[in-house]
């Protein structure tokens, strides 16, 4: 995986092209990095710190941070630019939302659609995990509400999580309970947070932790009150940041890479997989009932 194989002054520079743009207005010593590309609608705020180094990502895609195929382009665009940028090593990943840090993927793009938008979508939702799963930078989640399925899968690939701590908020791969099944990427993610027992009784039952069983079973570091979500993670990631970036980031890769590598070798077949899953019957009959219950129940 590109961001962990090489440190970040190899990293390519593709993104820096005509199509961002720094803006240094607003708050003092605050860049905000908005993207002039069409298919984007700024559905996540940027702000990169100059002074510390750190950079705050705040999803803002409502009503939920559902990851559509425009909201994960976006992502890892701006994670990536984040990435090549020299004067960046942290990034606090949280919610513009209170409630909802992020709803997993969205669930409208794996129904009802053509096997080519499928096939773009998975590769988006995997590169997404490959460039943050893969960071050089410290990753914090701030986790500032629930986060079910690819939320959680956000969450646990930064290097550290911070839960608010409230037992409302729930978080977990909760994919059975909507009758599809997590990849094995998801899967490892998780074995290398909670190990191989918790993680296989979890999938199977599609369980959904409250953040007091989260933090109880490793699943997040830290629990604080809602309001100390986003100052907790600022002073954690500045015990991170004393730790000098070229030992951390390749300590990171020798954990990571051969989790990162098992996807890179079958990216495709991946791909090809999960078209010929989505695209069944009874899994599109199941993902069009789950989605209908999620719209009654109010
Ligand atoms: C060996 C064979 C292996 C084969 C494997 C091969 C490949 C793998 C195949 C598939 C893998 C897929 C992996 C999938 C990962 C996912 O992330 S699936 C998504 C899972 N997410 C959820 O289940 C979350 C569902 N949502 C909720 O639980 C709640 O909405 C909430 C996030 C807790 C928020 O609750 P609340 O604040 O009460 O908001 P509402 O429920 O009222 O929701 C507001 C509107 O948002 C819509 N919505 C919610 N979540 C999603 C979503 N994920 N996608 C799209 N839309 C969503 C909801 O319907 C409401 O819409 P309306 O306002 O009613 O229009």
């Amino acid at each position: 995986m590109a961001a962990l194989a090489v440190l970040r002054s190899s990293a390519p520079a593709r993104l820096l092209s005509g199509s961002f743009s720094v803006h240094r207005g607003g708050l003092a010593s605050w860049q905000h990095y908005q993207s002039r590309r069409p298919f984007s609608n700024n559905k996540i705020l940027v702000e990169l710190n100059e002074s510390t180094g750190v950079a705050v990502m705040k999803m803002k895609s409502p009503p939920v941070n559902s990851l559509s195929l425009d909201f994960l382009t976006e992502f890892s665009i701006s994670l990536e630019k984040l990435e090549i940028d020299r004067g960046c090593r942290g990034l606090i990943l949280t919610s513009a939302f209170p409630k909802i840090f992020s709803a997993g993927l969205d669930i409208t793009e794996m129904c009802g659609k053509s096997a080519e938008h499928y096939a773009a979508f998975w590769k988006a939702v995997q590169e997404m995990w490959l460039k943050l799963y893969g960071s050089n930078m410290v990753t914090i989640a701030a986790v500032n509400g629930s986060s079910p399925a690819g939320g959680c899968l956000m969450a646990m690939c930064c290097d550290y999580r911070i839960m608010a701590d409230n037992p409302k908020f729930a978080i977990g791969l909760n994919e059975t309970q909507l009758g599809i099944v997590a990849p094995f990427w998801f899967k490892d993610t998780m074995i290398n947070i909670v190990g191989n027992r918790v993680t296989e009784q979890s999938l199977q039952l599609g369980q959904m932790y409250s953040a007091p069983e989260a933090h109880k079973i490793g699943l997040v570091d830290l629990l604080v009150p809602e309001d100390k979500v986003q100052s907790t993670a600022a002073a954690v990631m500045t015990q991170w940041l004393s730790i000098p970036d070229h030992a951390r980031q390749l300590t990171k890769s020798m954990m990571r890479k051969p989790t990162i590598d098992r996807l890179v070798k079958q990216q495709e077949a991946d791909i090809n997989n999960f078209v010929s899953f989505i695209t069944r019957d009874s899994i599109q009959k199941s993902l069009q009932v789950y989605l209908d219950r999620l719209k009654q129940k109010k």
